[in-house]
Parts: C-alpha cells; sequence; structure tokens
C-alpha cells in the first residue's frame, strides 16, 4: 500500500479552508447555543476531568463532518478515545480533535472554550485551528504558511529576558500528590526567577495562541493531551515561536509535555526550572524517564527487569553498559 501523502495533502489543502470552516461553524453555534444552558456532567479520569453531552456531540459532528468527505482519513478525538478509540498516530492522514476545550470553563460559563482540529500526515502537522468561541477567535495556521487570527498575521513577542516574562500554564486535572507537588514547586520556583507573572486560562489551545499572539510570552504543561496542543503547537511555530519537550529537548506530540515560547532563550529558562511527574503517554509507549526507571543494576549492569515494549510491539531487554 503506497500513501501518496504529498497528493492527499494537496488536495485535503485546496480545500481545508472550506471544509473546516463548515465545520466549525456549525461545531460554534452549537456551543454557543448550549454554553448558557443547564448541562448534564460526568466525571472521566478524575473528579476534575469533566465531559458533557456537547463535547461528544460537537466531536461527532466534526467527524462525520470530515468523514464524508474525506472517508479513508483517521481520526483521534478526545471523547472518541475517552470511549475506546485507538488514540496511536500513524503515517495516515489523521484529523486530532479536542471538540470542547475548557470543559470545566464550559460547565462553569468561564467565558474561554475552545474547538482545536488539527491535520497530520506522516505524524507531521500540516494544518491546525483553535476557534475561541467566546472571543470569536478563529486562529489558524499551515505548515510554512504562517498563523493567524482572524485573517491577520501572527507574531509571537519574541522575548529572550525570561525575567520579563508572562508565562501561562495549566491545573490540569490530576489531583494526586505527586502531580500537585511537582505543579506547584513549578509555579514557585519560575515565581522565583523571578518573572513577570503566571496565568492559567483553562484551555490549553488558548493558552498557545496566546503565546503566538504575544499575549503570553511561553506556556508550559504536563499531564495535557495530543488533542489540546496539536493545532495550537503548529500555530506557535508558524509565529515564529518554539515548541519543545519540558526538558528542553525535541518536542514530541504524544509524550504530554510541552514547552511553547517566544523565543530559544525563555524556553530553556523554563525547562532548566520546571519538572515533570510521571503521565502515561497518549500512545502508551513508555517514555524515556520510565524505559530508565524499568532498569535495575545487577552485576554492576544495568539491566531491564522486565521486556521493554518498543514500537515495534516486540518485547526486547537492553543491557547500558554505563549511565
Ligand atoms: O477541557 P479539556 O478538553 O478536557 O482539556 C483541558 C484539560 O482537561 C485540562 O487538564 C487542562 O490541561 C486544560 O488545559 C485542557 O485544555
Ligand atoms: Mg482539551
Ligand atoms: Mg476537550
Amino acid at each position: 500500500f503506497h500513501f501518496d501523502s504529498s497528493r492527499t495533502v494537496c488536495t485535503v489543502m485546496a480545500d481545508w479552508g472550506k471544509c473546516l470552516d463548515f465545520g466549525v461553524s456549525i461545531a460554534r453555534q452549537v456551543v454557543l447555543d448550549a454554553f448558557e444552558a443547564q448541562k448534564v456532567v460526568s466525571l472521566k479520569t478524575s473528579p476534575a476531568d469533566l465531559v458533557t453531552e456537547t463535547d461528544q456531540g460537537v466531536e461527532n459532528l466534526l467527524i462525520s463532518a470530515i468523514k464524508e468527505k474525506y472517508p479513508t482519513h483517521k481520526f483521534i478525538g478526545e471523547e472518541s478515545v475517552a470511549a475506546g478509540a485507538s488514540p496511536v498516530l500513524t503515517d495516515s492522514p489523521t484529523w486530532i480533535i479536542d471538540p470542547i476545550d475548557g470543559t470545566t470553563n464550559f460547565v462553569h460559563r468561564f467565558p474561554f472554550v475552545a474547538i482545536s482540529i488539527a491535520f497530520a500526515v506522516n505524524k507531521q502537522t500540516e494544518f491546525g485551528i483553535v476557534y475561541s468561541c467566546m472571543e470569536d477567535k478563529l486562529y489558524r495556521a499551515q505548515r510554512g504558511k504562517g498563523a493567524f487570527c482572524n485573517d491577520i498575521p501572527l507574531r509571537t513577542s519574541g522575548l529572550e529576558d525570561i525575567t520579563k516574562a508572562l508565562v501561562v500554564t495549566e491545573i490540569g486535572t490530576e489531583r494526586d500528590d505527586l502531580s500537585l507537588s511537582t505543579l506547584t514547586s513549578n509555579i514557585y520556583r519560575l515565581l522565583k526567577i523571578p518573572i513577570h507573572g503566571i496565568r492559567a486560562v483553562g484551555t490549553a489551545a488558548v493558552d498557545m495562541c496566546l503565546v503566538a499572539s504575544a499575549g503570553a510570552d511561553a506556556y508550559y504543561h504536563v499531564g495535557m493531551h495530543c488533542w489540546d496542543i496539536a493545532a495550537s503547537a503548529l500555530i506557535v511555530s508558524e509565529a515564529g515561536g518554539v515548541v519543545h519537550d519540558i526538558s528542553g529537548g525535541k518536542f514530541d506530540l504524544m509524550s504530554r509535555r510541552v514547552i511553547a515560547a517566544s523565543s530559544r532563550t525563555v524556553a530553556r529558562g523554563i525547562a532548566q526550572v520546571v519538572e515533570a511527574f510521571p503521565c502515561e503517554r497518549d500512545d502508551g509507549l513508555p517514555d524515556a524517564d520510565q524505559a530508565i526507571g524499568a532498569l535495575t543494576q545487577r552485576d554492576g549492569h544495568w539491566v531491564s527487569n522486565d521486556f521493554l515494549k518498543l514500537p515495534c510491539d516486540k518485547p526486547c531487554g537492553i543491557v547500558i553498559e554505563s549511565v
């Protein structure tokens, strides 16, 4: 099976604007109509991880609208994954969808709620949009073609001096001691640099679009999901920003760790003081920390105390001569 990604991307590119504008315009009306209404709220992974019938309805609406046009494409949707669908990103053309980013805000009528849709081929995001519903701001980017908000070009602040930075992050849905102590100590260490301040809007997608539009200078988080940031990571980089792993290394969309910043200097400054707590990758593969954690010392060697499952899904042992 040879997948001609260039043709598919061009085809989808040719009319993604119309297709998505159509999908978003319907989804937008559903969200706005439901914003003031009473909601039926369910819990997912914690007492703070909320979902409503509107999240599920908007996701179904978007997926069926896109499927009608591109029946062979794949989907990673937040609520489909919650219902058991596989979140593994393959080389196939894949739509990564967060139907309502900021569900807690939506439930409480805190007016920052976004729809996030990204399109990836060969695991590379080709375009993405974030629609901030209550602000009526449509952020969009196409790889190599810049980033825009309501068709106005976006540029990050370009700030290099972290002591002058306004940083956004999220409290997330974790409520265990390790996650919360890591999260709060990260905020403490950042403020002691010092920096100008920290904000949390309640939607990762809008947080990152604030970095792209110079409303903030950086965003960092551990625990969000690929659907929260797939579109906005491209919007930040197309606005001249940088997107890295929380360690300052290479960004990995499925790792649930990110720093998006106005410059590499600011990103490095954040990476030097923030720590990550362990959280399972979106695709369920072992991450580097877990892999090392799975090793024990024996006869002076580091040996794997169980087999690591690698992307090839074949068990294998690894021996590290020295660490
Ligand atoms: O509202 P969601 O789509 O669930 O995304 C939220 C997430 O649940 C929360 O943990 C935070 O990471 C927010 O920044 C996300 O936008
Ligand atoms: Mg989200
Ligand atoms: Mg969501």
